[in-house]
């Protein structure tokens, strides 16, 4: 299998390399704009980094926020506030507190984003716009046209938007940096899939809350730039209308990347200057946003995606692995396969009891793992396998009976609790969020457990595509693949595998089992398997146990589970499996 040489590019200098010459652009720009319309391009900068928090919280993390203005709100307030006071520390301080204050407000109307999610969140949000509006409308702003003072030497208005292409250049190279982080990870994976989130051993509300609140702080910053914009902000900069409208020109533009948050800005601009030199009421403006926020809904994408898919697309070289059964001399070299003699558990399953309304989903079910050992669970379906799996992993807090995971009780602990305890699992539905590359989806769910060296030695010894493939571009049997990879990266005790080999073609069953053979000696890690197909099972398993209606009906090794009849009736209908 090819790997691309330099799997991991360095990509710490490019982000300040072309920070610099953004900068140098910008002073071009300032110097050289026709003056009656550098306000205009100063309002433009400042649209474009509001828009770029949004794209984080909306874009990256996939939550609706309709109050961005609000939060660009509280900046502009902390100026005033702060001007009106004379508080020490000047236009630079204020600016840094703007931020903070922001980001504490996104922290808080951020908690009910960890029990909500879609239309139910976009109305928390959108009604902490409007009461917010309301109060400002009637108080205004601290000062009462007190103006406040622009940093010095940015005094006029060239100047003024120098700065804030200097401010917009460093908060971009710190998004991408974050936006590249396992935390901005972790934001891509918690708009994917929450469990999936978790199973990787992130916290989910850290994901949420910490989107929020960079997202918030950065519309603070915004904020605070309006207010040396304009001398002395107003409330009706801050409508709850304008937030739905930011909100709609985020969407369609993609604006958690850099490039469309500046079409973004610009358009937020262009589009109502463009309607009033037409002699058109500027209010028409929101309607032109509406219509191209249903265009991006309804084709469930956005522009600023639509033009780096094709670039991709374009640039793509043949990256795909493939997972082809070992040949006869990788057998040979790679010898027999280790068969566990150890007592010693990993997993304990005692007296573990389910139920849902009336339907008793497991009773006293017990199960156990041992180190280096391959255990399979099978069963016909709706016999309970994925309820026990959930209930091992943290996934279903609500049952009787104890799990163990080497000895400890580990019924308390939340799921990415476990999964950073040891005890990582796989699901049956794809959760493998497919805006990540390879890499950083495999560097996300290892947490560093793993070296580069063996991170692409894993990925070469399951056949997967290169690091820098986007997930969106592999098919769902090779996401499973590489699930299974970047969780064995992890290095944990346990992983449990819900029908990992769903997807794949005959060959690539035949050789996914020959790895999973090896795992328990490569990765140090135990294993527990559902599998339907029963010759995957054959393969791999030292033991099997079996589940039907929820009890356990055998357990042992595996040809004599397998050839009892009792199982075999289980199976009545799926006979031909065995
Ligand atoms: N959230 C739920 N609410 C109500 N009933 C549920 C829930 N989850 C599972 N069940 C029921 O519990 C029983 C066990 O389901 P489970 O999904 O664990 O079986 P399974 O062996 O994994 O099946 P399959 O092989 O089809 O995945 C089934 O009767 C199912 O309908």
């Amino acid at each position: 299998m090819r790997l691309a040489r330099n799997v991991f590019p360095s990509r710490v200098w490019t982000p300040f390399v072309f920070g610099l010459v953004a900068i140098a652009v910008g002073w071009l720009v300032s110097i050289l704009l026709p003056q009656t319309i550098v306000f205009l391009a100063i309002s433009a900068v400042i649209a474009t980094l509001t828009l770029l928090g949004l794209g984080i919280v909306t874009g990256t993390a996939g939550m609706i926020v309709l109050s961005q203005l609000t939060f660009a709100a509280v900046g502009a307030w902390i100026m005033s506030f702060f001007t009106m006071h004379e508080v020490p520390g000047g236009f630079y301080l204020y600016l840094v507190v703007a931020a903070v204050a922001a980001g504490v407000v996104g922290l808080l109307i951020g908690l009910p984003a960890l029990r909500l999610r879609g239309v139910n969140l976009a109305v928390v949000t959108l009604g902490f716009a409007a009461a917010a509006d309301m109060t400002l409308g009637k108080t205004q702003f601290p000062g009462a046209g007190q103006r406040v003072p622009r940093p010095e030497p940015f005094m006029d208005d060239r100047a003024f938007l120098f700065f804030t292409i200097i401010v917009l250049v460093v908060v971009a190279v710190i998004v991408f940096f974050l936006q590249n982080s396992r935390l901005g990870s972790s934001w891509r994976s918690v708009a994917f899939s929450e469990r999936g989130t978790a199973a990787a051993g992130s916290n989910v509300r850290t994901a949420k809350l910490s989107a929020f609140a960079v997202s918030a702080a950065i519309a603070g910053i915004s904020g605070a730039l309006i207010a040396g914009q304009v001398g002395a902000p107003y409330a009706s900069s801050f409508t709850t209308i304008q937030s739905l409208a930011l909100y709609v020109l985020s969407i369609v533009a993609g604006t958690h990347l850099v490039e469309m948050a500046l079409f973004g800005g610009i358009l937020w601009v262009l589009i109502p200057e463009l309607l009033k030199r037409w002699g058109i009421p500027q209010d028409w403006g929101f309607v032109v946003f509406g219509v191209l926020g249903i265009q991006a809904l309804t084709t469930n994408s956005n522009l600023g995606q639509d033009i780096r898919n094709a670039i991709a697309r374009r640039r793509r070289k043949t990256e795909e692995a493939k997972l082809v059964p070992f040949t006869d001399e990788q057998l040979a070299e790679l010898g027999p396969v280790g068969v566990s003699e150890s007592d010693k558990s990993v997993l304990e399953v005692e007296d573990v009891s389910v139920t849902f309304g009336s339907i008793k989903a497991l009773q006293n079910v017990n199960l156990k793992v041992s180190e280096g050992e391959i255990v399979g669970l099978i069963g016909p379906n709706g016999a309970g396998k994925s309820t026990l799996v959930d209930t091992v992993s943290g996934f279903l807090p609500s049952h009787e009976g104890t799990v163990r995971l080497s000895g400890e009780n580990i019924n308390k602990l939340a799921p990415n609790q476990r999964a950073t305890a040891g005890l990582r699992r796989t699901f049956q539905q794809d959760r493998v969020p497919p805006t990540l590359s390879v890499g950083d989806y495999i560097e996300f769910v290892a947490q560093g457990a793993s070296t580069r060296d063996e991170i692409r030695e894993a990925l070469e010894f399951f056949g997967c595509p290169s690091p820098r493939t986007r997930i969106r571009n592999v098919d769902v049997g090779t996401r499973r693949i590489i699930e299974v990879t970047a969780h064995l990266l992890a290095k944990p005790k346990l992983l449990v595998l819900d029908e990992p080999a769903a997807g794949l073609s005959h060959e690539e069953h035949i050789a996914f089992g020959q790895r999973l053979q090896r795992v328990p000696e490569r990765f140090g890690t135990a294993i527990l398997i559902i599998e339907h197909d029963l010759d995957l099972v054959r393969t791999v398993c030292q033991r099997v146990t079996v589940l039907d209606f929820g009890e356990l009906l055998a357990e042992g090794g595996v040809a004599e589970v397998l050839d009892n009849p009792e199982v075999a009736k289980a199976y009545m209908g799926e006979t031909e499996l065995l």
